[in-house]
């Protein structure tokens, strides 16, 4: 019998680090920041001309997305964030569900790796939900050194998202990422032997 986890948690909580974990393991693993990277770079659905037209020039160098300028204005504004999700999730939750399927051909275990896996409804196309926890400030540190982010700009995309305290009350599983690798390590290498590896 097959399985999917959506894998959840906030920003630079360490989701990837641990899907990634879960892939040398065997898991197949989908990741819903490509899934939105390849909707934008391939105007998936006309996406590319709608973020145009809704936010206008000013986040595009010549025909190019600026992601980090659009990522500026939308962490900092609820709605337009939302406007941006509108365009967004309608049309990556197609393909999502789409590659989930394709990925099951050649794997039991199925891996969503999403921060908004909540947000855009994602936990109607998974089994379990296993959320990973950070302090804000963990993920303020981690934040700023992995993306080359200013505080500001770090702590703006921390509170642009839902609660970890609303995320956690979904959790089949909690992964707390709040301790070195090594001890974060174990937990995951014991839910592969304890919850997927017979699937
Ligand atoms: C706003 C955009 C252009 C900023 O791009 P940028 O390259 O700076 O960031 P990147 O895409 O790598 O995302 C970094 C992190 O931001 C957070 N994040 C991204 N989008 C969202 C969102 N809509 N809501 C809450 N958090 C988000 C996630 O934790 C994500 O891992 C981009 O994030 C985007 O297109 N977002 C909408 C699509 C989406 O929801 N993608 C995330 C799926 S988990
Ligand atoms: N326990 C830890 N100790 C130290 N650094 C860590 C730990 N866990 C993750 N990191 C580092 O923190 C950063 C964020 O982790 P990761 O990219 O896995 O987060 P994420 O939840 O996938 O983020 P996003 O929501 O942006 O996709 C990475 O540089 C990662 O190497």
């Amino acid at each position: 019998m097959s399985i999917d986890v959506g894998l959840t948690g906030n920003i630079a909580s360490g989701k990837s680090m641990i899907s990634g974990m879960l892939r040398e393991y065997g898991a197949a693993v989908l990741d819903a920041d490509s899934v939105g990277k390849n909707v934008l770079a391939n105007n998936v659905e006309g996406a590319l001309e709608q973020v145009r037209s809704s936010f206008g020039d000013g986040i595009f160098d010549g025909k190019q997305l600026n992601r980090h300028l659009l990522g500026n204005l939308v962490f900092g504004h609820p709605d337009l964030l939302k406007e941006l999700n509108d365009i967004m999730v309608p049309i990556m939750t197609r393909l999502v569900a789409n590659e989930i399927t394709i990925l099951h051909r050649t794997s039991t275990v199925v891996v969503l790796d999403a921060a908004i896996l909540i947000e855009a409804s994602w936990q109607n196309l998974v089994d379990e939900i296993w959320v990973v926890k950070a302090s804000k400030n963990e993920q303020l540190e981690r934040l700023m050194t992995r993306d080359h982010l200013a505080r500001d700009e770090a702590i703006s995309r921390i509170e642009a998202q839902m609660p970890l305290a609303q995320k956690l009350a979904y959790a089949d599983v909690i992964i707390d990422n709040t301790m070195d690798v090594e001890q974060t390590r174990k937990q995951v290498e014991m839910l592969w032997k304890t919850r997927l590896q017979n699937r």
